[in-house]
């Protein structure tokens, strides 16, 4: 069978196709998404609504010498498809295989790696006043979301962008209306006003049909045609927003009509400034069930079957919905508690407290860091809120934290989903910062949750701190079968004695069962290990610290970043109190982690049961093996 796609091995063969075949490329690469996305799950929805525009990008633009830069980078699939990796999506996101986002161990056409949303702009500017600097005139484009485009940064970069009208940066507004859910606020609204004015096409045609019928140029036909002379449709009415800027604005674009993204774009090309391009998309597009989907047009889905489009998830309950459930549970017992989305109002299971509590949730646009200072606010007017994050967006918002919560201590509980490892998203997605980032902040209390009783009682607590900032941390996944404790010291439970004051394995959260298992293990070979679940990992308790005191050796068991982790904070913690018990910590490299499953990263790294009990049962025998004087903090 012949195939457009399959023959394509960049962009320049993408550009030498007619346009009558364009429409059959599309197809192609609709169908390649589909099949490929059902067998490993992905970010379906985005990718479906930027086929077109991506094809009309490529054509017009001369990639890589050009750059593109893909915001977030979730919608870079066919990117990917047209720049020769079609063979690799059959291990897309798989250990080994195509990254999810933009890599640029992957091609010369990926400049960033992205995948935190709102960066494009900015790295377009950056590359813009690089080349700039260095005499080098190309333009630089950068394809955006409504979504991202409520983010700070994108705000921050316009700022600049707009002020450099000699800078040629083409920014493709990519604007389905929707993050996940419907993208809500100020710049949404404005958006919105812009997608009901006429289309680009029609306005051009209408100064097309004004010039043939008038043979004299009168000042409004003049106006038109030096419209068309830059390349530009300012002639018409202002475009609100982009216009009070300074930006010069295109649209708005079928984002589906690539004839018509072609002409917008070369027109921007050709001006040789910022220019917006602004195009509307479907999220979902050509696909019904991803068309059909309320929730979020299938933003990213797992494996599913391509022709009914039912999941192939068959997963128990997870730590989202725990938590889902947990908070609705609290916000009817409080009606202090509101609850805070930055645009993730399903994926971080606020959307349960949202339905019974409209008036107490907000959704702040992809706003982390706005997020945590207005939930200051909030505190501060006597409220308790909530923040709900995936752990790895939580990083962007560090200084919110330190300095607008924490040294105003207020009563903010962070709710960290996807922490530790996630896996298939990729080096940036990994929720591994959170514990380094959070052990510098004054007067923060961090739990990790080992199962759904824990989770609820945790959050109980956090939202009865009425003096700073707690959080609260849990994966991603199926939550954990309950692990009832055998006695509670202060915070820290005991979840498993040794026969002997031997070895402590202090194992946090989700780690607990490889810890139990672990502790089975090396009593096998005649280790004697009590387990214990510090339950608040940050700060070490002082109660953690005293059970540390007894022991000849202390395991820390964590799945977060080595630096300044439970491990390393509880061993500071340990020298303060003069507590001289060496101390050996299990957690994960301070490295960026490739894609894979989160069972093969953390097996990767040493985090199964199976080496958890081979580190401590040779850790054990070597400490046993040496004089007391020997026994220092030095070797951890
Ligand atoms: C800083 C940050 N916060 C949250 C996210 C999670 N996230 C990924 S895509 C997305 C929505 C993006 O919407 P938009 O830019 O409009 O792209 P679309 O998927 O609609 O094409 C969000 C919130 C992220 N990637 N980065
Ligand atoms: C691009 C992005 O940041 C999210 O879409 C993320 O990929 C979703 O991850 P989950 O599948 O874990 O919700
Ligand atoms: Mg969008």
């Amino acid at each position: 069978m012949v195939s457009l796609l399959r023959d394509l091995t960049g962009p320049a063969d993408l550009r030498a196709l007619a346009p009558d075949q364009l429409p059959t490329l599309a197809a192609e690469v609709r169908d390649a998404l589909v099949t490929s996305v059902a067998r490993t799950g992905g970010h379906l929805g985005p990718n479906l609504g930027a086929v077109e525009l991506t094809i009309a990008v490529h054509r017009v633009f001369d990639s890589p010498h050009e750059p593109v830069v893909f915001d977030t980078g979730h919608q870079s699939y066919v990117h990917k498809l047209l720049t020769g990796r079609l063979e690799g999506f059959t291990g897309l996101r798989q250990r080994g295989g195509l990254s999810g986002y933009p890599a640029r161990a992957e091609s010369e056409h990926d400049w960033v790696e992205n995948s935190h949303a709102s960066t494009s702009l900015s790295y377009a500017d950056g590359l813009a006043k690089a080349f700039a600097v260095r005499g080098d005139v190309r333009p630089v484009v950068a394809v955006i979301g409504d979504g991202a485009l409520t983010g700070g940064m994108a705000w921050e970069a316009l700022n600049n962008i707009a002020a450099a009208q000699d800078r040629p940066v083409v920014i493709v507004v990519n604007d389905n209306g929707r993050s996940y859910s419907p993208t809500i606020g100020g710049v949404a609204d404005a958006l919105a006003s812009l997608r009901l004015r006429p289309g680009y096409e029609q306005a051009l045609d209408a100064v097309r049909a004004s010039v043939t019928r008038t043979p004299v140029v009168g000042s409004a036909l003049y106006d038109a045609l030096h419209g068309i002379k830059k390349g530009l449709k300012d002639v018409l009415a202002p475009q609100g927003m982009f216009e009070d800027l300074g930006m010069k604005y295109v649209g708005p674009v079928d984002g589906h009509d690539i004839a018509s993204l072609e002409s917008a774009l070369r027109r921007a090309r050709a001006f040789g400034g910022p220019v917006i391009v602004h195009a509307l998309t479907v999220k979902g597009f050509g696909y019904a069930p991803a068309e059909r989907d309320e929730v979020d047009a299938w933003h990213a889905t797992g494996a599913f079957d391509p022709d009914s489009g039912v999941s192939a998830a068959t997963a128990g309950r997870d730590w989202t919905t725990a938590f889902s459930d947990a908070l609705v549970e609290a916000g009817a017992q409080r009606p202090d508690v509101v609850a805070i989305t930055a645009a993730m109002l399903h994926p971080t299971g606020l959307a349960a407290f949202a339905a019974r509590f409209p008036e107490r949730t907000f959704d702040v646009g992809i706003a982390e860091q706005h997020a945590l200072t207005s939930a200051a606010g909030l505190a501060m007017g006597g409220l308790h809120p909530v923040v709900a994050v995936y752990s790895t967006f939580l990083n962007r918002a560090f200084d919110q934290l330190l300095m607008d919560v924490a040294l105003h201590r207020q009563p903010v509980t962070v709710v960290l989903d996807r922490a530790g490892v996630t896996g298939t998203d990729g080096a940036s997605h990994n929720g591994m910062w959170d514990t380094s980032i959070c052990s510098v902040v004054p007067g923060l209390r961090m739990a990790m949750p080992r199962d759904e009783a824990t989770l609820v009682e945790e959050l109980d607590e956090a939202l009865a701190v009425s003096d700073g900032p707690t959080v609260v941390r849990f994966p991603k996944g199926s939550v954990l079968p309950s692990l009832p404790a055998l006695e509670r010291v202060g915070p820290v439970d005991v979840l498993r004695r040794g026969a002997s004051a031997e070895v402590l394995l202090v194992a946090c959260g989700a780690m607990v069962p490889a810890g139990l298992a672990a502790a089975e293990r090396a009593g096998k070979q005649g280790i004697e290990v009590t387990v214990v679940d510090p339950r608040w990992v940050l700060p070490a308790s002082p109660e953690l610290v005293e059970l540390c005191r007894g022991h000849r050796l202390v395991v820390t068991l964590e799945d977060g970043g080595r630096s300044g982790g439970v491990g390393e904070t509880l061993a500071a913690a340990l020298r303060d109190a003069e507590v001289d018990v060496p101390v050996r910590c299990i957690a994960l490299p301070q490295v960026f982690l490739d894609h894979g499953s989160r069972a093969e990263v953390l097996a990767e790294h040493g985090l199964t049961e199976q080496d958890v009990a081979r580190r401590v049962v040779e850790w054990a025998a070597r400490i046993a093996d040496r004089t007391p004087s020997e026994d220092t903090h030095a070797d951890r």
